[in-house]
Formats: C-alpha cells, structure tokens, sequence
C-alpha cells in the first residue's frame, strides 16, 4: 500500500507511557491504541493506576517548591516559547501523531491542531508577562488614604482533563496557561488520542522544564486516571474539556475537597441564516460548521435555521456540497472528511443516524456508512448527513450527536428562530449569516451562548473569552479569562 494511503507509513511509537517527575514511566496495564482509518492496532498505551497519579500529583508539588517555583515570569515565558520552538522543530512528528490516533485529513493536522499547539504555547508565553494586576488609591476615615493592589499567585496543581476530538489544540489550551502561571500540572488526554501529548512530554523536557513541572498520566475517566486525579486530595484545581455529563461527574468528584473547576463542555449549536444573507457564502460557511473534523467539533452546527424564502434553495445546495464532499484516507488530495474517532463513537452517532429516521426526518444526504471496498470499510467511517422534517424537540434535534450531521428547519421571524435557538440545555456557540448590520448587532446579544459568529464561524482570537452557558460550561478560558483561572490573587491594602 502506498504510503499516501495508510498511516502505518509514519513510525509510531510501540508503547506510550507516562511522564512523570521527568521520567517516561511504564504501568503493568496497557490499553490498545486503534486506528480509525483501518482498524489496525497502532500502539499499546499505559494506563496509570492510583499509584501513578499519586507520584504525578506529588512530584508536581515538589516542583512548585523548586526552581520554577522561584523563576522570574520572563524566565517561565522564554520557557513556554522554547517549548513553541520544539513543537515547530519536530511539526511533521506532531501531524504524524494527530492522523494516527484521529485518521483526520493531514492538511487539518497541519493548519488547525499543531499550528494551534504552538499558537497556544505563544500566547500564554506573551500574555503572562503583560499580565496586569489591580490598583486602587483608597480614601480612609482619617483622610491619609490607603493604597490596595493584587498580586498573582500560582494555583498549585493542576489537573488537565482532555478530550480526543482536538487533541494537540485542546491539550495544550489547559497545559500553556496553566504553566504561564507558574503552576505545575497533571495532564490526562483522552484515552482516544494519547499519541501527541507523549510527544509534547518529550518536547517539553528537552526545553529544559523542570522535573515533576509537566506530568503526564495516560487511561480511562470513571475508575482509572482521570478520577484517580480529580479525586486526589493535593489537587488544586481542575480544569476540564469533554462531554457536560463527564463534567456532572467530575464536579461531585471534586465537591468535597472544594476545588477550582474550568469547564469546556459540550453543545448542541445553531447556524441562522437569514433571506438577506450572501447566499454562497452562508451555504460554504454551514458546510464547514456542519462537516469540520467529521463534525466533531464541539463547535459545530447540528441545527441550522435557514429563513422559509430560501429554505429550498439552502437544502438543495447544501444537499449537492455534502454528496460531492470528499471522504478518504488523511494524505489524500483534497481530502475532505476522515472517520470518525472510534467504532464506538461510530455506534453512537449510526444510532442516531437511525433514530432520525424514526422521529420522521427526511434524510437529504447520507444517513449511512461509505463503502470503499478496501482496509477502509474495517475503519470509523460514516456518511455526511442532511436532515430536514424533524420537529424542535426531537433528540436528533436537541441531544449532542458528536458527527458529521445537521437538521434544517425553516423560519419565519426573527424573533421567533431567536427563541428556538434559546430553547437548548446547552449554550456554546452560533453563527448568524446576514447582510444586515443592525440585525447582527440586535440578535447576537440574545443568543443564549458563550460565542456568538457573525457571517463566519470558527474564526478565533486567542485573546477572547471561551467558553459555554448552561449545560455546555462553567467559566471562561482565553486570554485574560486564562491569567484569571489559572492564578490565586490576594489584595493587600497598605495603610498610608
Ligand atoms: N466546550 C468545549 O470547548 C469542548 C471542546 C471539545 C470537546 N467538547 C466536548 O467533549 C465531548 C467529546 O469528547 P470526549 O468524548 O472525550 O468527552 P468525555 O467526557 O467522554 O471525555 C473527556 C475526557 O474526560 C475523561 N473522563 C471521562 N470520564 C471521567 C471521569 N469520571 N473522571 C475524570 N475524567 C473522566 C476522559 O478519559 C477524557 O480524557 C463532546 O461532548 C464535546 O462537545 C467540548
Ligand atoms: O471542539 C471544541 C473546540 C474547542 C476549541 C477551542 O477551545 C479553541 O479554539 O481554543
């Protein structure tokens, strides 16, 4: 087989394991890391135990009382850039991790997930060190005054919980800001896609981070890594990015010891295009909402409200766009779409590709599983799909499918499409397609969400705020919002 056809081509570690206090570390229990494209076993992956978080957690704590408890912030930031520097130096390893575990096109590898890791990195680096804090000129009753200002402090520990859908982007999202402020960490990927943050271990060790700064615990959520680590006491804060009822959980999980949480979690997102919007740039931008990454992007449009006057004329593009989408191995030309991550998730997402079928939906495109007739059809392979028909409370319509799926529903006013998009128990993202200025400015705040697009979607400012309302999140992380998270401020007021 060619090398463009297959991702045995790239070399693929044997065995992936933890790093811990500076050293790559074995666990008797492995786990099987298979490919999505062909179901091959790719790599045998450790899967920590209680004992392994416990050295993690505490090899962390050592490191927050060693030197890079005592450097300077300029120092951590030349640091975190050194860090930047080796990804950019070992790129095509890193591109050759994210396609292995994920069967994603190489060209997503290359232009969204390590180019983020370093844009990441970067940016928390930069920011850290323009980190500004408060100051107050204070009145007192004696009419001297007092002056009250903040400092920044590290959390402690933090624990880093990653899903596999992006895995570099997302694991880095937590590990760079976290390390920007001085924190020391444990990081979890998903136990999906273990194959890049092993790689970053590497990276990060030869930047010449200090042991037990970055460690890296490797398995499951429930009864293995993630709840050995946010149920273990020396935890200061947890911060969190996958499903809302993994959140549900991992909150009771962390209650009782009180600590900080961040959450990142899922959605069920909208796409509004209005009669007045540019036409062949809505239908290109839905596309892309709808079928990016397989369509597992939590920022994805799985409901799509198309006002009634171009309701057919929308469906029927979007109908031909999505059967003429390209599906196949990562390094093919012009690869659109890869599989899905696992068999599993594939189960999921066919499940509900048959439910919609029984709520009533008229299937516009796909609905099924592609046929290659080659190692593919052993892959996570499942169609694009199009779904019209479906009333607003069907579970096609309000459930988080996770793929390559989007139901379309007419619209006549405004304000009545602005209340069926509220009308979710999620709350993360949606993008308005219009012409109209004042429109976009009137119905954007009235979105009940963390992130609202206006005539795009997935453009990203590293500076803004990020994050979800109701079910799709707790808190903020971007810019400032990180510093804030990852930082304990304490205010001292100086009597003058
Ligand atoms: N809001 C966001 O920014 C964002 C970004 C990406 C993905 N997501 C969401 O993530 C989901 C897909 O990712 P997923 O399938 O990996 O999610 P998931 O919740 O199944 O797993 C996410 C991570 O949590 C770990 N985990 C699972 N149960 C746990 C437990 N009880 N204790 C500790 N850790 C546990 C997993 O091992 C994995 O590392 C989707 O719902 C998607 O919307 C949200
Ligand atoms: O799947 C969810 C994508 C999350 C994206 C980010 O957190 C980001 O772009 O910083």
């Amino acid at each position: 087989m060619s090398s463009l056809n297959s991702t045995s081509s790239v070399h693929l570690r044997p065995q992936l394991r933890h790093f811990i206090n500076g050293e790559f570390v074995a666990s008797a229990k492995t786990f099987r890391n298979i490919s999505p494209v062909d179901g091959k076993h790719i790599a045998d992956v450790c899967e920590a135990d209680a004992n392994n978080v416990d050295a993690a957690v505490k090899a962390a704590q050592a490191a927050l009382h060693g030197p890079w408890g005592r450097m300077a912030v300029s120092e951590r930031a030349a640091m975190l850039h050194k860090i930047a520097d080796g990804i950019q130096a070992r790129f095509d390893e890193f591109v050759a991790a994210e396609v292995a575990d994920t069967g994603r096109p190489v060209h997503q590898a290359r232009t969204l997930d390590v180019a983020r890791g370093i844009a990441n990195f970067r940016t928390f680096a930069d920011l850290a060190k323009t980190a500004n804090t408060d100051l107050f000129q204070s009145e007192s009753a004696d009419g001297l005054g007092a002056l009250n200002y903040t400092v920044r402090k590290p959390l402690g520990v933090v624990g880093i919980i990653s899903p596999w859908n992006l895995p570099l982007l997302l694991f880095t999202w937590k590990v760079a800001p976290a390390l920007a402020c001085g924190n020391t960490v444990v990081a979890k990927p998903s136990e999906e896609s273990p194959s890049s943050a092993t790689l970053l271990a590497e990276v990060i060790r030869d930047a010449g981070v200090p042991p037990g700064v970055f460690n890296l615990i490797h398995g499951f959520g429930g009864n293995s890594a993630g709840e050995f680590l946010t149920r273990h006491p020396d935890i200061d804060a947890i911060t969190f990015t996958g499903e809302s009822k993994t959140g549900s959980t991992i909150m009771k999980a962390v209650a009782d010891g009180m600590k900080e949480v961040s959450f990142e979690l899922g959605g069920k997102n909208a796409a509004v295009v209005f009669a007045d919007a540019d036409f062949d740039a809505a239908v290109a931008g839905v596309m892309r909402s709808s079928f990016t990454n397989s369509g597992q992007v939590c920022l994805c449009s799985e409901r799509v409200y198309v006002e009634r006057s171009i309701f057919d004329r929308f469906v029927a593009a979007m109908k031909e766009k999505t059967q003429a989408l390209k599906i196949g191995y990562p390094a093919e030309d012009n690869v659109d779409m890869g599989p899905l991550i696992s068999h599993g998730h594939r189960d999921k997402v066919l499940s509900y590709y048959r439910l919609a079928v029984e709520e009533g939906a008229t299937v516009v495109a796909g609905g099924g599983i592609p046929t290659f007739n080659d190692e593919r059809d052993d892959g996570a392979y499942v169609q694009p799909t199009i779904w019209t028909g479906l009333p607003d409370d069907a579970r096609c319509v309000t459930e988080e499918i996770f793929g390559p799926v989007c139901h379309i529903a007419p619209f006549d006013r405004e304000d009545e499409v602005i209340g069926r998009i509220n009308d979710s128990d999620y709350g993360l993202t949606c993008a308005i397609w219009t012409s109209d200025l004042k429109r976009a400015h009137r119905v954007a705040p009235q979105i009940e969400a963390g992130l609202v697009w206006v005539n795009t979607w997935y453009l990203r400012d590293l500076r803004t705020p990020f994050g979800g309302v109701k079910q799709s999140g707790l808190g903020r992380e971007g810019g400032r919002y990180s510093l804030d998270f990852y930082s304990e401020v304490t205010n001292i007021c100086i009597k003058l």
